[in-house]
């Protein structure tokens, strides 16, 4: 299995772009990120197939709902075995705590989304009626995931020290918004470069459309993976 810290977001509409997406890799061993647009057009059987594959799979479905239903829910995808599912933090304490005992005894490890990096401070305040800062809202919403079983962030790279300093070196620091210099933003609003992601100490950074868009994903990929090596 490849050590590299990157799990690539495959943003796809359908199996058949993945494959097209997939097939310069050969037997690269990789990380993918199946969400929202992937998952509810292939369903399951994607998800099952890629692992037999030997992918890795992150099943990001953001799950944000009362505790039980979301539990319930995690009891049933805690059984495709992939290696994380997402949970929105803003589902709260008690959410979370469900959510974390629903996936015992799995090898599932749940990761909560604390503030959408595509989300600014001014937004947070200004849209969503948040009074602390972003920084500290993040802050927040990682300690009750910790607090509630929970085994990681999604969080940006701008956040992701003083969460690590908080939560010590167990907890993951899982990063999107990572673009290289030259990058478009896209929808992005805290972005940062991969090399800056890990020394902030992200365990993982997820990457999608400067691989999934680059002209050569293959290139693009092998490029950032020896660069972070
Ligand atoms: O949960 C996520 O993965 C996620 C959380 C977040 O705050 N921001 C965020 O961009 N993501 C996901 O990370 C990926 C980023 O894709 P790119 O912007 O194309 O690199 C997308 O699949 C998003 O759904």
């Amino acid at each position: 299995m490849s050590q590299t810290p990157i799990i690539i977001a495959c943003d796809f509409a359908s199996r058949a772009e993945l494959e097209i997406f997939l097939q310069p890799f050969g037997s690269e061993p990789l990380f993918l990120k199946i969400g929202m647009e992937l998952y509810y057009k292939e369903g399951n059987s994607l998800v099952q197939e890629l692992k037999e594959r030997g992918y890795k799979v992150f099943l990001d479905l953001k799950l944000h709902d009362i505790p039980n239903t979301v539990a319930q829910a995690l009891r049933s995808l805690a059984q495709l075995d992939v290696e994380y599912i997402t949970v929105h933090a803003t589902g709260g304490a008690a959410m979370l705590k469900a959510a974390s005992e629903a996936v015992q005894g799995s090898k599932t490890k749940l990761l909560a989304v604390t503030v959408l990096t595509s989300i600014s401070e001014e937004s947070l305040q200004r849209d969503l009626g948040v009074v602390a800062t972003l920084d500290e809202t993040v802050m927040a919403y990682a300690k009750m995931a910790q607090d509630n079983g929970i085994d990681g962030v999604i969080c940006s790279p701008h956040e992701t020290a003083a969460i690590r300093a908080q939560a010590g070196t167990e907890f993951a620091i899982v990063t999107p918004g990572i673009r290289d210099v030259n990058d478009a933003t896209d929808d992005q609003a805290r972005v940062a470069t991969p090399e800056w992601a890990l020394e902030q100490g992200a365990t993982e950074l997820v990457i999608g459309r400067s691989i999934t868009g680059s002209k050569q994903p293959l290139a693009t990929y092998m490029n950032i993976k020896e660069r972070i090596k």
